[in-house]
């Protein structure tokens, strides 16, 4: 069986994942008139057969990290629906289960976190950058050639935690200076019952942020749980996100609605490892979110040590084991929103922490 005719049997992520097969590109089009086309390994594009003035185009990835098994799962399942005939989108999709050798190997980057390889095009010095500059190739074709006249740009990168974490699931909204923190984003994040929001501070190099700052989309990477194996992911906590997802692109109305029931942090620094011997103060199954009061010390690296500023700070993605340069955690402070009836949210710092 050729890849395109695993996949039309809903066995994308077999088939993406299927290196005993040589990639060919391919399109068909399903009975309702739905075209699909695989464009690289783990690249499918959806267009529906009409598309409304107002349709959205909308990037739905995971596998950028291959030990973070239940987004891969759940794009498997979007894509089967689609290709099954099971739901019907209303708008663009682009379908993306990102690192398939990463996925066989369970691990989560073969050379290089491919995650941070968004800011600028990778010399194609090994894969990570080689399928990178290939997802940004997809990504600005997609958004580039949109159908509907003012089209809306979403991208949902899903990800999971590698510790556990005091909030299972959570977004990070990417810094830019467009206007992609909309309250129709916002309210899927209260739809979907993610736990929590961190708004970031500084451009990074993520693949949610790339949608963001260059084709201004309303972008989140969404943490869905714990690393884990394929087939083994406990998907009843993950359900009301899954839910929010087929209503997103089946276009189920909803309201435009925020709630305090989102817990809401702003990034105030990213720790930066500069040092080789660099170490946290504390053990590596610490939660995700753990707070440190104001002048607690949390990590050194080499010379410095780092304490919790006023008010104090909670970590999250604390990582010691990446390399000199990149980021080894985030700190973050819990803030509010002010969610504006026009477009925008803007977050407010609580006074304390
Ligand atoms: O649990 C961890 O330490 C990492 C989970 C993960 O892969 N998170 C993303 C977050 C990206 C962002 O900051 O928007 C990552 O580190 O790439
Ligand atoms: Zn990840």
């Amino acid at each position: 069986m050729t890849l395109i005719e695993q996949i039309k049997r809903g066995q994308f992520l077999q088939a993406t994942c299927d290196f005993s097969q040589s990639f060919v590109a391919g399109e068909w089009v399903l009975d309702s008139g739905v075209h699909c086309q695989l464009l690289y390994r783990g690249v499918l594009q959806i267009t529906p057969r009409e598309l409304a003035a107002d349709a959205k185009d909308i990037v739905l990835s995971s596998g950028i990290h291959g030990d973070e098994t239940a987004p891969v799962e759940l794009i498997q399942q979007i894509a089967s629906s689609v290709v099954l005939g099971q739901i019907q989108p209303v708008h663009r999709l682009l379908l993306i289960i990102a690192h398939p050798e990463a996925i066989n190997h369970q691990q989560r980057f073969m050379v290089e976190n491919m995650n941070r390889l968004f800011q600028v095009r990778n010399f194609e010095k090994n894969n990570e950058c080689r399928i990178a500059n290939a997802l940004q190739v997809a990504i600005n074709s997609f958004y580039g050639t949109s159908i509907a006249i003012k089209p809306e740009r979403w991208h949902l990168d899903l990800h999971c935690a590698i510790r556990p974490s005091q909030h299972d699931t959570f977004a990070i909204s990417p810094y830019t200076d467009k206007q992609t923190r909309s309250n129709k984003l916002f309210s899927f994040i209260h739809h979907a019952k993610l736990d929590a929001v961190l708004l970031s501070n500084t451009p990074s190099p993520t693949f949610a942020w790339y949608s963001a700052e260059y084709h201004g989309a309303q972008a989140l990477t969404v943490e869905l749980g714990r690393v884990g194996k394929l087939g083994q992911n406990d998907f009843t906590v993950l359900a009301p996100f899954q839910h929010a997802i087929l209503q997103l692109i089946t276009d189920v109305a909803l309201p435009i609605i925020w709630t305090s029931e989102v817990e809401v942090y702003q990034v105030s620094r990213t720790i930066v490892k500069r040092h080789p011997e660099f170490l946290f103060t504390f053990d590596d199954d610490v939660a995700n979110f753990t707070f440190f009061a104001e002048g607690n010390e949390f990590a050194v690296d080499g010379d410095k040590k780092y304490v919790a500023d006023t008010h104090g700070e909670a970590v999250v993605f604390p990582n010691r084991h990446v390399v000199v340069g990149q980021r080894a955690a985030l700190m973050v402070k819990k803030a509010s929103l002010i969610f504006d009836e026009q477009v925008r949210v803007y977050a407010k710092s609580n006074p304390s922490y």
